[in-house]
């Protein structure tokens, strides 16, 4: 993996004060520095990677009049289908080159929301296709509490600080498909250069490369995960959160060489959300003479909003 660097969920999990430790540091120095990790070890099994793949192409192979029957007014593309060239990154006209589905939080009946979350889109064509999401949505989830337990220790703060705000957060699960690029893209992108909206994101290797992260130096460089590994990066809510002591660094898929047009990519981030009424507030653990407040304060389901209205898939 180029220049990102790799750390060891197994350090973290480890009996061992010295591993943890050890994990915490690479993994907030990291953070603090490109804003992006590769990790192994994590809960999501290959098998479970392959029977989700297999599903989200099958998904994406059907007729369009079949998917847009997923596609539901009123959700904010929070739910179901999104159909080609609807989203763009933030301050860009063009839409992005892609079509996706988004599986969402099913929470637990206790879970005392501010807000009920919309229900999951079944997909009655594909038996295994919702169920499939799920789990690999379930395990990612607790790939992503782990990552959270470290950085609140890095922070300063007590280990399971996020726990409560993560459990039934409004966390997203989104297969993406970059279809065959079939003319002149004038302008447009798979993925624009944007930051993520969320606290952490969680990505399993994509079917081809095109992820690229910027630098601070403002160099590009190609992100490209090992099979075993999930690409983990810090989004706008946890920057903001941290007062920019964690990093949410701009990222984009690119278009491939003309001669690699005709291959279509596949990839399945995971946006880790929390609870609509958790406050981003910057923490007075990262506040400081050197440090100012560089951000109002405002929660998560307010913030949430503002963005999806900026990225076209709210009208407002
Ligand atoms: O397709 C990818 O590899 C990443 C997509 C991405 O950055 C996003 O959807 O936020
Ligand atoms: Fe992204």
């Amino acid at each position: 993996m180029n220049n990102i660097p790799s750390v060891d969920l197994a350090d973290f999990l480890s009996d061992d004060p010295k591993r943890k430790e050890k994990f915490v540091q690479e993994i907030g120095t990291a953070y603090e520095e490109i804003g992006f990790v590769s990790l192994r070890n994590h809960f999501l099994s290959d098998t479970l990677v392959e029977e989700l793949y297999k599903e989200i192409k099958s998904f994406f192979a059907l007729p369009l009049e079949t998917k847009e029957k997923y596609e539901i007014e009123g959700l904010g593309g929070q739910r179901g289908y999104v159909s080609f060239g609807k989203e763009h990154a933030k301050g860009k006209k063009e839409g992005d080159l892609k079509e996706f589905w988004h599986f969402g939080q099913e929470p637990d009946a206790d879970a005392d929301l501010p807000e009920e979350y919309p229900a999951n889109v079944e997909v009655t064509e594909l038996k295994d296709f919702n169920h499939t999401g799920m789990e690999a949505y379930r395990m990612l989830e607790k790939t992503g509490i782990y990552v959270l337990r470290a950085l609140a220790l890095y922070i300063g703060l007590e280990e399971h600080y996020f726990d409560h705000w993560a459990a039934n957060g409004n966390s997203i699960l989104r297969p993406i498909h970059y279809p065959p690029i079939t003319e002149e893209p004038k302008g447009a992108v798979r993925a624009g250069a944007h930051g993520d909206i969320n606290l952490i994101t969680l990505l399993m290797g994509a079917s081809s490369g095109g992820l690229q992260v910027l630098r601070k130096d403002g160099e590009w460089i190609d992100a490209i995960p090992k099979d075993d590994e999930l690409v983990i990066n810090v989004g706008d809510m946890l920057e903001r959160h941290t007062n920019n002591k964690l990093r949410s660094t701009i990222h984009r898929v690119v278009n491939p060489p003309k001669e690699q047009w005709n291959t279509p990519r596949y990839s399945i981030p995971f946006f880790m959300h929390p609870r609509g009424d958790m406050r981003l507030d910057c923490l007075e653990e990262c506040v400081d003479d050197e440090h100012p407040k560089a951000f109002d304060d405002i929660t998560a389901g307010d913030f949430l909003h503002q963005r999806l209205v900026e990225i076209g898939l709210i009208k407002k």
